[in-house]
């Protein structure tokens, strides 16, 4: 068969906006918030129900062996976070959930597929702004059916660059995540910002609205469709080290192109994290 993804890639498009529109009615309603890792780390009833949806309807169509599922809140509950060469969906139902919390209005469902561990297609859908950002590998990368381009700024100096904080407070990390911002915004750079949706940046990136955005600590979930959306737009991905970009290591830079990117690198003060795919500790 030529073209064996474009069936799963519709799909997906499909799914993700009658997931969008679950969070956009849920938003109307009183949010019941609960913890994970730390008191900031939020989760709503909201993000295990839309996930179940996003999952169940998957299974239903591409069936239950012969595809893998990874998903935020499944991981959660002690599922395994491993990227095999298998079919595999790679699912964020919420991403925003702090802004979903508080109706800051940047809220994105992430969709990717990845076979033989190589992302073959993503789908980031901003349900509050109603755009459906999606790209296929090779070819392109759209924003509600419009083509989308990253920038051609290359000067640091003229650029928008976006970070986010993420939801590990120790105060040795987030000493280290304000001391890179402050080198960045004094090299100078236009501005620092940040939608609180990892998703969302990386389409902002794609669209060329910012030049990069980078983020330790972030989950595959969080940037495995933006990472598609990024490439296909022009730009590129990088380890924060400037090594190859490795989706399970929680750490990268998306930027419009390499001189952005490696400029960026030069400021980043890295910290330790767990890959996403480490061995589960026994407690
Ligand atoms: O928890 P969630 O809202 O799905 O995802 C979070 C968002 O993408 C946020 O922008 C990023 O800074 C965090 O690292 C992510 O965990
Ligand atoms: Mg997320």
């Amino acid at each position: 068969m030529d073209d064996p993804w474009q069936k799963a890639y519709d799909f997906a498009v499909e799914v993700a906006r009658k997931a969008g529109a679950e969070i956009r009615k849920a938003g109307e309603s009183e949010i019941r918030v609960m913890t994970k890792s730390s008191t900031v780390d939020l989760v709503t009833k909201t993000d295990e129900r839309v996930e179940k949806i996003i999952i169940g309807s998957l299974k239903e169509e591409f069936g239950e062996g012969t595809h893998c599922f990874i998903g935020e809140e499944s991981v959660a509950k002690g599922e395994t976070c491993v990227l095999t060469d298998k079919p595999t969906w790679i699912i964020d139902p919420v991403d925003g959930t702090t802004n979903f919390v508080h109706g800051f209005p940047f809220v994105a469902v992430s969709i990717a597929f990845a076979v033989n561990k190589e992302l073959e297609f993503g789908v980031v859908y901003s349900c509050l702004e109603d755009k459906m950002y999606k790209a296929r590998r090779g070819k392109g990368a759209f924003c509600n059916d419009e083509p989308i381009q990253v920038s051609d700024v290359k000067d640091i100096n003229k650029s928008i660059i976006i970070s986010e904080h993420g939801t590990d407070r120790s105060p040795e990390k987030v000493t280290k995540i304000f001391s890179t911002m402050q080198k960045i915004l004094c090299i100078p750079v236009h501005g620092l910002r940040g939608s609180g949706t990892a998703a969302t940046n990386m389409c902002l990136v794609a669209t060329g609205a910012v030049e990069a955005f980078f983020e330790i600590g972030i989950h595959c979930w969080d940037i495995a469709a933006g990472a598609v959306i990024v490439r296909e737009a022009g730009g590129i991905l990088l380890d924060v080290d400037g090594g190859p970009f490795d989706l399970m290591s929680r750490r990268m830079v998306s930027a419009n192109n390499d001189i952005i990117a490696k400029r960026i690198i030069k400021e980043i003060e890295a910290f330790p994290v767990t890959r996403d795919d480490a061995p589960i500790q026994k407690k």
